[in-house]
């Protein structure tokens, strides 16, 4: 029997077939669930990458491609992006969406464990992250990983959920996943798949600690920016220069 493309813990194999499960309808819930506001919350991450024309970059946890889809824009045609992802059903949505863009951009799929990176040291002039820290069963070792893949002085911009600090904001941010975000997701069928996004929110660590562990796992710099009223958050982080 051939061994599966990527070898996943019981834990990440139950995240990896939830994302399979939700890839045909996940842009378009994205778009509703958001009122579009994630695509600027996600140009956002890539400006903050410090991605520049002709840059190698990665795109982590790329899932159906939109934010390694705007990497490429910005690395233009002589620079080329990587989108990782661990799940089959959201890279083919990735690759249908690349075949499709004009100018053509240089972008590549890899199913591969963000835990595990098929790729060299310093091999990344930039990178970004999008709602894939909070997903991966391992934080520490996923930011380390994404330390030894940078370049030296390499930034990565990482978007996620983010609990705000305002009692009101974060009452209301519950109540729109619990009243708004699961019944939609139920209507299409995926109850369980949209219901897992609080729980994994209230677990993920706040901007505070997303600092402490990025210095642990050895960048030099590291910053978080809420944005959205503090209901996203991007961590900023850059590896040592020398
Ligand atoms: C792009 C977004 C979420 C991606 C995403 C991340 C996950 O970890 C999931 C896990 C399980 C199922 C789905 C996902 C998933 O889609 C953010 C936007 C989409 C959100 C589903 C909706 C979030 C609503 C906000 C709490 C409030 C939005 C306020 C807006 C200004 C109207
Ligand atoms: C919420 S989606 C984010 C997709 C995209 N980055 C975006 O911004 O919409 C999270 C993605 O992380 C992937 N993922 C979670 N853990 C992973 C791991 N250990 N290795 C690779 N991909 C992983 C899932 O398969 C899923 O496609």
């Amino acid at each position: 029997m051939t061994p599966p493309a990527v070898e996943t813990t019981p834990d990440a194999s139950r995240i990896q077939t939830l994302f399979n499960r939700i890839a045909p309808v996940y842009d378009r819930l994205n778009d509703w669930l958001s009122l579009g506001q994630h695509r600027i919350w996600k140009l956002m991450t890539v400006k903050w990458s410090q991605a520049s024309s002709g840059d190698t970059c990665l795109d982590l946890c790329c899932g159906s491609g939109d934010l390694a889809q705007l990497l490429g824009e910005r690395v233009g045609n002589t620079g080329q992006v990587f989108g990782v992802d661990f799940s089959c059903a959201q890279l083919e949505i990735a690759r249908q969406r690349g075949e499709t863009h004009y100018p053509p951009l240089t972008l590549h799929w890899i199913e591969a464990d963000a835990l595990h990176l098929p790729f060299a040291d310093n091999f990344f002039d930039a990178a970004t992250m999008g709602y894939g820290l909070r997903n991966v069963t391992d934080i520490p070792r996923s930011l380390r990983e994404l330390h030894r893949v940078l370049k030296p002085g390499a930034t990565a911009a990482i978007l996620d959920f983010h609990r705000p600090n305002n009692p009101t904001l974060n009452a209301v941010q519950q109540w729109i996943l619990q009243t708004i975000v699961v019944p939609v997701a139920t209507a299409n069928g995926l109850q369980d798949e949209y219901a897992y996004i609080l729980p994994s929110l209230e677990k993920f660590p706040q901007g505070p600690e997303q600092i402490r562990l990025a210095h642990q796992a050895g960048f030099a710099q590291a910053t978080h920016y809420p944005i959205a009223g503090g209901i996203m958050g991007v961590l900023v982080v850059t590896k040592r220069l020398s």
